[in-house]
């Protein structure tokens, strides 16, 4: 992109950058003018856009050198990087590549699965057999192997058809006499059960979550106002926990960082036998299920019955149904279910490997309507038919040249590498810019709960060293997707839903009790509690284009009053302090302050719900008449006094600088009993100034907690960790899933040191935490393994 940019001359550049939504068609038809004479913007557009040039499609040769590498590696006993040589291999692997006399793929997968048999992964080797002999059903090897595996599934009677269908692939009577001993020692087959149906088969293990249903009293409505623009409330009073939406997303697209790790179709983590697009080796897949539904056909050999029964005809006839069953690509998905969001992106080209998320989402969703005939091929009518709200207007000027320029290309790489009939002119660019500042404020980063190693891996005996960083709980973000329905949901610092996905899907949850009437809202990254006001407003201003107006940002709430507050120079006084910018901040909200519609006064009074230590904190404030309020820096909200910040700023961040040093210690490995009592010095530091609920102590005793739980101070390291959850309950609600998050670690510094009936009390109360927030199996199965471990 910079390279094009050097191209633009700079009244053009300053046009592009000053432009309103207004000027889009005259920007676009000039700058495509001028690209078009250019030799440099081809050369540039050609490497992302022609397959010829691309590196992104299937290469034989890559994946028979990768797959010779497998095969060193397996002979060596190292499983682990012939597990990865191998699936590397298989994305490389052309499906109608032959290596010897047999299927290149079908012979990689079988490799695969000899692998995960000695890893033991037993079931993930039995899939992988089963692909290999959809591919090629007289592969004996391969009918052998799932003999094996489903032998030691107990599945008996399956296990003596495979090794009979293998025997009979045998040429040699000295493999044949063999094969009979094997099936001999197959116990008692006769009188087992085989299964149902092949619990192995591709249409049996998909990997998609199925999301819950949505409360069947629970009405919302879309209405409009004037600082908001459409927004969901409440038709009816909703209890809290109610799911209240869940939605498939309109489109979606994976993570560049989770790539290798996620399913590209579900997102959900991919299983060690991950597989392949079949056309190129960008997608990976948790399951033939996702590979499928994601445009992709499943990798198999639609041998000629004929010949199967050709072949097999001295087989008894359940055999030869058996050999029928498990090598159909039985599994069928209707149109609808098939989504195809990646077919356009498989022709080789470099671009949806190279431009960035948003670029490839938009690619999607433009190739969606285009696929179901809903816009014309210059895209002119895009922006009615998707309906999402954009502010281009009132982007930053870098914001606005990026999004010409990435519009120019997409457009280019689509048109020329997947959909010749797509027009490139001004319209098909216009219409793009517009799509990418929707995608900017619309799109959901679907995020995963992660677990930072094993969970609970400690010994509840207590007599295992705390080694191991403290677990925690992380969210990582997975992918990102448009929600048509999910979008309409505006922001509040306070929000009142919750949101969370099952692999693709969305589902929305109530936090609380949600009156009649009341706007639904959702918060887009920051939340009372967690930042301070002038950096939500910031941020929001930022990323989403709008001045938060929400109660959190319009309304004094305590949280906002001692997140960065500090302490009354009165040792006796709990009041607090405030810096000149949270002061000028907060004052702000006075107007709004209690002047809350009557009807709504009962939800605040429920909100606001303090306990009274932290109402004391600013009682003065909150006893006075709403006109004679004032808040004034340096001045304490409670008692009056003057504070004398002085030189306390300095104190502050010197204390802080330690802390961030400990922090890399602790990163690389070098944590001590020494840095120990650097940490306690410093939180010294930080009680002196500030306030006593201040969040950065929180996060310092956070640190201290990981320090000490480092140094094998479990003792120390409790007090710390219970320390921070004490300040985090007086800035967030009870059960804010930061305070759950803190009880994870709580939960595992009380296993290490031996307190079982501890780490079960606060196990219990972190499920409940969870269990409001999420119906996530996976995180729901990480809290009840801590509880059945534990129990
Ligand atoms: C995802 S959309 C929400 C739906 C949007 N209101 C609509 O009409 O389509 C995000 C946009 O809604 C508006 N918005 C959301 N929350 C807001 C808030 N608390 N205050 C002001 N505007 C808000 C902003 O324009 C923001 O960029």
């Amino acid at each position: 992109m910079e390279k094009l940019k050097s191209l633009i001359p700079e009244d053009l550049l300053q046009t592009v950058k000053t432009s309103s939504v207004d000027d889009l068609l005259s920007t676009s038809s000039s700058l495509l003018c001028l690209f078009l004479q250019l030799p440099q913007f081809h050369q540039a557009v050609s490497e992302l856009a022609n397959p010829e040039l691309g590196c992104c499609g299937k290469n034989e040769k890559t994946s028979l050198d990768l797959k010779r590498r497998g095969n060193l590696c397996f002979r060596s006993r190292n499983f682990d990087d012939a597990l990865r040589y191998y699936s590397k291999a298989t994305r490389m692997a052309p499906s109608d590549a032959i290596d010897g006399d047999k299927s290149l793929l079908a012979s990689l997968f079988l490799n695969r699965a000899n692998v995960l048999h000695n890893l033991g992964l037993v079931k993930e080797s039995l899939r992988d057999c089963h692909r290999a002999l959809r591919i090629d059903p007289y592969y004996a090897k391969a009918w052998y192997r799932r003999g094996k595996l489903n032998t030691l599934l107990g599945n008996c009677k399956d296990a003596f058809r495979d090794i009979t269908v293998s025997m009979s692939l045998e040429s040699s009577l000295v493999g044949k006499k063999q094969l009979q001993h094997e099936l001999k020692a197959i116990p008692d087959y006769q009188n087992k059960q085989t299964l149902e149906y092949d619990e192995y088969h591709p249409s049996n293990y998909a990997g998609v979550d199925h999301l819950p249903s949505v409360q069947s009293e629970v009405k919302l409505r879309c209405v409009t106002t004037a600082e908001k623009g459409r927004g969901m409330v409440s038709e009816c009073d909703i209890e809290q926990a109610s799911v209240i939406h869940v939605e498939q997303p309109f489109s979606v697209v994976i993570s560049k960082s989770c790539r290798e790790t996620h399913c590209h179709f579900c997102l959900n983590e991919l299983p060690a036998d991950a597989v392949p697009c079949q056309s190129c080796p960008i997608p990976v897949y948790c399951s033939e299920s996702c590979q499928i539904q994601s445009g992709g056909m499943l990798s198999t050999n639609e041998t000629d019955k004929h010949q199967l029964h050709h072949t097999f005809q001295d087989l008894p006839d359940d055999i030869v149904e058996h050999i029928k069953g498990v090598t159909s690509a039985d599994i069928h998905y209707s149109e609808t279910e098939c989504i195809q969001e990646h077919q356009h992106e498989c022709h080789g080209a470099n671009w949806p490997a190279v431009l960035p998320s948003d670029a490839v989402l938009a690619g999607r969703v433009i190739m969606k309507s285009i696929n179901q005939g809903k816009t014309a091929m210059d895209l002119s009518n895009l922006q009615e038919i998707l309906e999402f709200s954009h502010s281009y207007s009132k982007m930053n000027p870098e914001s606005k040249l990026e999004l010409h320029l990435l519009s120019i290309v997409l457009v280019w790489c689509l048109s020329k590498s997947c959909c010749p009939d797509l027009s490139v002119c001004e319209a098909s660019v216009t219409q793009t810019i517009i799509l990418l500042s929707q995608i900017k404020v619309n799109s959901m980063a679907v995020v995963r709960m992660k677990s930072s190693g094993d969970f609970f891996k400690c010994n509840p005996s207590g007599n295992v060293s705390a080694k191991e960083p403290i677990q925690s709980l992380e969210q990582i973000r997975v992918g990102q997707a448009l929600y048509k329905t999910g979008s309409l949901f505006n922001h509040s610092c306070k929000p009142n839903i919750h949101l969370y996905f099952l692999s693709r899907g969305l589902v929305m949850r109530t936090t609380e009790f949600v009156p009649v009437g009341f706007p639904l809202e959702l918060s887009y990254g920051p939340e009372v509690g967690k930042w301070d006001c002038k950096d939500r407003i910031r941020f929001l201003e930022d990323e989403y284009f709008f001045h938060c107006g929400c109660r959190g940002c319009s309304q004094v709430n305590i949280s906002d009053l001692v997140i960065n507050g500090y302490c009354c120079v009165n040792k006796k006084c709990t009041g607090v302090v405030l810096d000149s910018c949270a002061a000028t901040c907060e004052s702000g909200k006075l107007n709004h302050f209690l002047t809350a519609p009557e009807s709504l006064d009962h939800h605040f009074q429920l909100r606001e719900k303090v306990c009274a230590n932290v109402r004391e904190v600013a009682s003065s404030l909150l006893t006075k008449p709403s006109g004679s309020l004032h808040i004034e820096p340096d001045i304490c909200l409670k008692c009056g006094s003057r504070y004398n910040m002085g030189n306390c700023h300095a104190e502050v961040n010197k204390a802080w600088n330690h802390l961030r040093r400990v922090d890399q210690l602790m990163n690389s490995g070098r944590a001590n009993v020494s840095v120990l009592s650097d940490c306690l010095r410093s939180i010294s530091v930080l009680r002196t100034f500030l306030h006593m609920y201040n969040k950065d102590i929180a996060d310092a005793e956070d640190k201290v907690a990981q320090a000490c739980y480092l140094a094998g101070e479990l003792v120390d390291s409790r007090k710390h960790c219970e320390a921070s959850i004490k300040i985090l309950k007086r800035l967030y609600e009870d059960e804010h899933v930061v305070i759950g998050n803190e009880m994870v670690k709580l939960a595992s510094i009380q296993l290490a040191s031996g307190d079982s009936n501890g780490a079960w009390d606060t196990t219990k109360r972190l499920s409940q935490i969870f269990s409001k927030l999420s119906e996530n199996p996976r995180v729901d199965k990480q809290i009840l393994f801590s509880i059945q471990y534990d129990s």
